[in-house]
């Protein structure tokens, strides 16, 4: 389990090279500003960005194969997590980062040109209206319940889709609920920056029809 942010940041390193991480630097601190103007993570959270925000993004990588091919799909990004820190890690990956509010889409454009993350781009608008494409990955952390996630993204998974969801404290209980044939598809896995969350795991094609 990670404690603090000294440890946050070195958790992180094992992911990426000196430049990643200057990027993620400057990612964190516009983020700061930009939460003055626009109300996109919670104060509190703000002195502990490397624990709360990039180590629980970054953890993602671990139960996603090295070898998998993108896109990777995150659902509703709002301030960039999981996606645009998965993009700063990863400039090989091609990430798309799907977010409905207009103020939130120009913060995330403008921090893919300000970062160079040529690996990533928006689709600003509801994930209903975004055109379907396979995904390699889909990623969402407080974007919906779980049944209805898995009911707007099933069109965007195939056989060879890792899905991985940050579900917090409710991820055991969710896939609990999840009707059996979905169920078998998935199981939770402990997150690193709090005992009591967890992340919802899986892989292949949900039906669109459940
Ligand atoms: C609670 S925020 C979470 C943001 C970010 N993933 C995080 O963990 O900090 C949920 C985000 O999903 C976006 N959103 C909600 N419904 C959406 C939809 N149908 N299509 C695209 N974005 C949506 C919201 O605008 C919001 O930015």
């Amino acid at each position: 389990m990670i404690r603090g942010e000294s440890e946050a940041r070195e958790f992180v390193a094992r992911f990426a090279d000196a430049a990643a991480i200057e990027r993620l630097e400057r990612l964190g601190d516009a983020l700061a500003q930009e939460n003055e103007r626009q109300n996109l993570v919670a104060k509190a959270s703000l002195d502990s960005m490397w624990s709360r925000h990039f180590a629980d993004s970054a953890q993602l990588l671990d139960h996603v194969p090295r070898e998998t091919s993108g896109p990777w799909l995150d659902l509703g990004t709002g301030a960039g997590l999981p996606g645009l820190v998965i993009a700063a890690l990863c400039p090989d990956l091609e990430v798309v980062l799907v977010e409905s509010r207009k103020l939130r889409v120009a913060w995330l454009e403008r921090m893919i040109n300000e970062l160079g993350l040529a690996n990533c781009r928006t689709e600003g608008g509801r994930l209903e209206l975004v055109e379907s494409f396979p995904a390699g990955v889909i990623s969402a952390r407080a974007f919906a319940p779980l049944p209805k996630l898995l009911r707007l993204s099933a069109r965007f998974s195939t056989e060879r889709t890792h899905w991985v969801l940050p579900k917090g404290r409710s991820a055991a209980q969710e896939v609990q609920e999840l009707p059996k044939t979905l169920r078998n598809m998935f199981h939770v896995e402990q997150s690193v920056t709090d005992s009591e969350a967890g992340i919802v795991l899986g892989r292949g094609k949900v039906r669109e029809k459940q």
